[in-house]
């Protein structure tokens, strides 16, 4: 594996400099009766943590898991990078220390009898098929320097529509998706353009670059993505499940720096780089909100699920009918269980900021030290936001507005604001724009959802489940555990290997804890209604020209300190030379 070593000799450079926090979580042990039964293990490769998770088969707790959290740069305002190296460093590592649990349990590697992949989704790499470097960081799904790019390809539809390609692939003209970070990729990065022109580039979601890596990188490595995958790259054809001529031709995309498109369940091949992985089939791979949907046993239509992580994300399971939004949603691939199954479609209400809100309170405010400690302590010694209004559009909306000129704005401010009411505001605003996803769906479906299955580690928060509860009026259904993520991904590696069954995770109950309103309609009603005025005065904010952006900004500090030596170091020399002037004379 040699693009690990190189990680590691880099990272061993840079030791000094950064620090990795890993976390180690000592799970639940379940009872065990004596036999043992096969295990699944899972790769979770999340937007700002990598998890490695062993389950038995069958059976929904975990037997050991480990994880590291990941380093993002963001060398500009709205850019998000992540390393490719680290991501295959962080499996690597978290793969050993999970094993080493395993032994302790009297289980060996050789338990493990088939691996699933999850992964962020539309986290986009370009990388040399013949040296498998990376030739730009990994652009992350919810960086916006696409912007202009969006421009120029709406430019080149009817009506600059940005909903013209949904008939073909569900989504709209959006910087979310991957299609338009290739076409950055290519049109800004010198060494992805010579890699294009010398038949080098390769192109993939995060999926594809651990599946090409863990199966021999440029000894072989296979070039291949999920269903779930593609149908977030804007080029996937939805009805034939391949990747379009059309659209790729609009993206000036090659076909042949894309992976090949297979199911969800089904074995792609073995390990083979040389890690304590060897040797091991992978036989599943979800996107991770796909993944969470099947982990939370919605695998018949008319079932949703929310997901409360970084960002936050509602799939509805639409069957084998594939239903066009007219409300702001996108139409999603939710599942393929094998090369011979039909595929599920699912309706998604995607929202780009849930738990960053909480970050941002504690990292850039300082109004919070811990946000799973102090959050919902905080937030709860106030009965009500005061009136105050929290709309986190820090890169744009997502659904159902899809507005990359919106900002984030804070507003109802008053002399009697304290950070307890904007702490609130910010857990308000994740269930009001669940409310908003919720409206879409509605009428998108025609049937309301009476119950909301809820998962991701934000949703241990007790208050923002009320706060849920209460502003859309219906049950709020808390999973057992908040990693449905990893789950749903070992449900469908086992089930492709026939030792974990999806018809029977079907009669599988899942949720732990219910949320009921207790709030009247009109209470409710009212509140909307506001956050909705929210939303209209966060539109438009990114398209009158800023005076500064915070980049330029921080240039401009840099800059003016060789201006002011300068000046300092001339003044110095002036009254130097007037004082030995003075002593000549
Ligand atoms: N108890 C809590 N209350 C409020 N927010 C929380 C709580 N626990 C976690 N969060 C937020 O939820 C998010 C959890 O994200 P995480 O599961 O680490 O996934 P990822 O970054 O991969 O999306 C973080 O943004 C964090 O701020
Ligand atoms: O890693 P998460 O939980 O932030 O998920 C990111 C989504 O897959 C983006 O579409």
């Amino acid at each position: 594996m040699d693009n690990v070593r190189k990680f590691l000799k880099k990272q061993s450079k840079r030791r000094r400099l950064v620090k990795h926090r890993s976390l180690y979580y000592e799970p639940e042990m379940p009872v065990r009766d004596g036999s043992k039964k096969p295990l699944v293990a899972v790769i979770d490769d999340g937007t700002k943590t990598v998890r490695f998770v062993i389950y038995e088969a069958e059976c929904s707790e975990e037997l050991a898991s480990y994880q590291m959290d990941k380093t993002e740069v963001q060398p500009h305002e709205g850019w998000s990078e992540q390393d490719p190296y680290e991501i295959m460093h962080h499996i690597k590592l978290c793969a050993e220390n999970a094993i080493d649990q395993l032994t302790e349990l009297g289980y060996s590697k050789d338990d493990i009898i088939t691996l699933g992949i999850t992964n962020q989704r539309e986290t986009t790499i370009a990388w040399d098929k013949y040296t498998g470097e990376p030739l730009h960081p990994a652009i992350a799904w919810n960086d916006i320097r696409t912007d202009s790019t969006v421009d120029a390809i709406l430019a080149k539809v009817p009506d600059r529509n940005k909903n013209y390609l949904k008939n073909i692939c569900g989504l709209p003209i959006s910087p979310y998706f991957s299609a338009l970070k290739m076409r950055w990729l290519k049109d800004n990065v010198k060494a992805v353009r010579r890699a294009s022109r010398d038949k080098r580039l390769l192109f993939g979601t995060v999926d594809s670059w651990i599946l090409w890596n863990l199966t021999g990188g440029p000894q072989d490595g296979l070039h291949v993505t999920d269903v779930t995958n593609a149908s977030r790259t804007l080029l996937m054809n939805l009805e034939t499940l391949n990747w379009d001529p059309v659209l790729c031709r609009l993206f000036g995309i090659h076909r042949d720096t894309l992976a090949e498109i297979r199911s969800s369940s089904e074995v792609y091949g073995t390990v083979r780089d040389g890690s304590v992985l060897d040797g091991i089939s992978i036989s599943g791979i979800l996107g991770n909100q796909q993944s969470a949907l099947v982990g939370q046993n919605c695998l018949s239509a008319g079932q949703a699920k929310n997901t409360y992580r970084s960002g936050c994300f509602l799939l509805y399971n639409t069957g084998t009918r594939r239903v066009n939004s007219t409300h702001g949603l996108i139409t999603t691939i939710a599942y393929k269980l094998g090369p011979d199954q039909p595929p599920i479609y699912a309706l998604e209400g995607s929202i780009a900021v849930a738990g960053g809100a909480m970050k941002f309170l504690r990292d850039n405010l300082r109004l919070i030290r811990d946000v799973s400690q102090d959050t919902e302590h905080i937030a709860g010694q106030v009965f009500s936001t005061g009136d105050v209004y929290f709309v986190p559009a820090f890169s744009g909306l997502y659904a159902p507005y899809w507005r990359k000129d919106a900002r984030g704005i804070i507003c109802g401010l008053t002399a009697f604001t304290t950070k307890n009411h904007i702490i609130r505001a910010g857990l308000e605003a994740v269930c009001f724009q669940t409310r908003d996803i919720l409206e879409a769906m509605n009428k998108d479906c025609g049937m309301p959802l009476s119950k909301l299955h809820v998962d991701g580690k934000m949703s241990s928060n007790d208050l923002l489940m009320q706060l849920q509860a209460d502003l859309t009026g219906i049950p709020v259904l808390r999973a057992q555990s908040w990693d449905m993520s990893a789950l749903g991904v070992g449900i469908v590696a086992g089930h492709s290997v026939g030792v974990w069954s999806c018809d029977k995770w079907k009669h599988h109950a899942t949720h732990a804890d219910t949320f009921l309103p207790t709030t009247t309609d009109d209470d409710r009603d009212a509140r909307y209604t506001k956050w909705k005025m929210a939303v209209q005065r966060s539109l438009g904010w990114a398209t009158t020209k800023k005076s500064i952006t915070m980049t330029e900004e921080r240039y401009k500090l840099l800059s003016s300190i060789p201006a002011a030596l300068y000046l300092i170091g001339s003044f110095t020399m002036l009254v130097a030379s007037s004082i030995l002037n003075e002593a000549r004379s």
